[in-house]
């Protein structure tokens, strides 16, 4: 595919080559990209249509939601719900999933997104971002029900995010290697920037939120002391740190010149009984997905996340990802405990 071919194009072109391909799937996809340049434009927008500050609401972990996460949330309804090609949708900020309303017809696919990823960091116009992933449906005579969703990573179809930074771009994998596309405001259309995104295998860059050190476990906090330490100590080298709190961001980066991003378990979310910060089924498999397409690596710690059976919609798991010998480095230290 050459420089300049459309987003449309460019799917369309991967499902001719998809045996079995019925097109909904194309539409469907073609649908979340609809739903990512309308967010885009919202989040463009910010103040100037009041789309700032606090909804006023909870979600299901407890966190204040934004307007913007909100307001994404429905876009992402809206744009496809009614289009036949999905079954049912799940959401970060939707306590259960949602079904189709019986007025549309239902479609083989679900659906599971964070609608507006970096929340943090919206009033102080930093980048933000969407996250999405598409799994089959077993059945799709009955309805959907949340253990439809309950499936590891690895039965993914499709994944990626939408990245409202100084230009908005969207980042896709349907298991063929992963490619970046950015929006041209002047036409409305997501054109391939970035074709076969790869991440090196090595890097001198490492993220993490270094205001939780004191609760990491030993093997995160031994990895973390080595790079602090740089090259007087047993790596040899400098490394340099990076900390933007949106995961597409870190992921972005990470894709673009190699990286570790890492939002370990520790002893404060031991204490309150939570699996990790990061979402299993919303962040974690979907971004998971994109970074071993893409020749990196993504664990737990313990695992390969997405060989993880999820046990529950808002299941919160430690996340490990990105350069791949930085990865394996850190699932050596776990191992070792
Ligand atoms: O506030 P912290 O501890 O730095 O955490 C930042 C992390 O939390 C998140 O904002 C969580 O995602 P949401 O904004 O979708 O809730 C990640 O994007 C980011 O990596
Ligand atoms: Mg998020
Ligand atoms: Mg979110």
């Amino acid at each position: 595919m050459h420089h300049g071919t459309t987003i449309t194009q460019f799917i369309a072109e991967e499902q001719r080559h998809a045996p079995g391909a019925t097109g909904q799937f194309t539409a469907l996809l073609n649908d979340i990209v609809t739903a990512c340049k309308m967010i885009s434009n919202q989040v463009n927008h910010g103040a100037l249509i009041g789309a700032l500050g606090s909804a006023g609401s909870e979600n299901v972990q407890g966190e204040t939601q934004k307007k913007l996460d909100v307001l994404s949330n429905q876009m992402f309804i809206q744009c496809t719900e009614w289009s036949g090609h999905v079954g049912a949708l799940a959401s970060e900020e939707m306590d259960e999933i949602y079904e189709i309303p019986k007025a549309y017809p239902r479609g083989r696919y679900l659906l599971t997104f964070d609608p507006l990823d970096g929340s943090s960091n919206i009033d102080v116009n930093v980048s933000v971002g969407t996250i999405f992933s598409i799994l089959r449906m077993a059945d799709t005579d009955g309805d959907a029900t949340e253990r439809d969703f309950l499936k590891a990573g690895t039965e993914q179809v499709a994944a990626g995010y939408a990245l409202y930074g100084p230009s908005t771009m969207m980042v896709l994998t349907t298991g063929n290697g992963v490619n970046g596309f950015t929006l041209d405001q002047n036409i409305g259309e997501f054109i391939l920037t970035h074709p076969n995104m790869t991440i090196p295998t090595d890097t001198a860059e490492f993220a993490i939120n270094a205001s939780n050190g004191r609760f990491w476990e030993a093997p995160v906090k031994r990895y973390v002391d080595e790079c602090l330490v740089g090259k007087e100590g047993p790596r040899g080298k400098d490394f340099n740190m990076r900390w933007i709190a949106s995961m597409v961001a870190e992921v972005h980066r990470i894709l673009t010149r190699g990286g570790v991003f890492m939002y370990p378990m520790d002893s404060k979310m031991a204490e309150k009984g939570q699996g990790g910060k990061l979402r299993l089924l919303y962040e974690a498999n979907p971004m998971s997905f994109v970074v071993e397409q893409a020749g990196g690596a993504s664990i737990t710690g313990k695992q390969r996340i997405m060989e993880m059976q999820p046990e529950g919609l808002h299941q919160r798991v430690p996340v490990i990802l990105g350069s791949r010998n930085e990865v394996e480095r850190l699932q050596g230290y776990h191992n070792e405990g």
